[in-house]
């Protein structure tokens, strides 16, 4: 498999290898000892599988006392997915990075604990599937805006399908000062 750095240290992008054939293909979607040498340390606790159609984007989402690490990859479709450093005292406080996973190429997306994540369709439907290193905590969840302006995510979308929860969201500045 590759690995792949991105510009927020500790988000990965990991490319599995893909074993095609006349059947089909095979890959191997995560392995403890291969996924700690890059970086991706669980235990996971909590696997995770969420369907959406073309223009719903759920987040961004974290946890405050129970942060968790995700594995995200797509099983169809495409969405664009997104990590936010929210962690107060990083130097990469309020950055974001995002990447297009599709179904196609097979890629994951590793989001440690610490930051808030979020993604959007832009295929017709998508089947989204992550593996998170905490459980769910419905208490401890916090969401901010999926455009807050001081973050300035560049979504491929506009006018997304928000659930109530996160279009009532708040913007990282008011949650860090609250
Ligand atoms: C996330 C989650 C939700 N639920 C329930 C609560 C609720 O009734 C229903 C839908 O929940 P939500 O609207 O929060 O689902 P969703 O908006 O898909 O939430 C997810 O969004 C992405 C971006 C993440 O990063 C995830 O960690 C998670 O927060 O599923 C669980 O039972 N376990 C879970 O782990």
């Amino acid at each position: 498999m590759k690995v792949i750095p991105t510009t927020l240290p500790g988000v990965i992008v990991i490319e599995p290898k893909v074993f095609g054939d006349t059947r089909g293909f095979f890959l191997e979607t995560f392995h403890v000892e291969r996924y700690a040498q890059a970086g991706i340390l669980g235990p996971f606790v909590q696997d995770n599988h969420s369907h959406s159609a073309q223009g719903v984007l759920r987040g961004l989402h974290f946890q405050k006392q129970y942060p968790q690490g995700k594995l995200v990859y797509v099983t169809s479709g495409a969405v664009f997915d997104v990590a936010v450093d929210i962690r107060p005292t990083s130097p990469t406080l309020g950055k974001w990075v995002g990447i297009t996973l599709t179904a196609e190429q097979h890629q994951q997306f590793y989001i440690p604990p610490g930051f808030a994540h979020g993604f959007c369709v832009l295929s017709e439907q998508a089947d989204f599937h992550y593996k998170c290193t905490d459980y769910y905590h419905p208490e401890d969840e916090g969401c901010i805006r999926w455009n807050d302006p001081e973050i300035n995510i560049q979504w491929p979308i506009n006018n997304p399908v928000l659930s109530a929860k996160d279009a009532n969201a708040q913007c990282l500045k008011d949650l860090l000062t609250s």
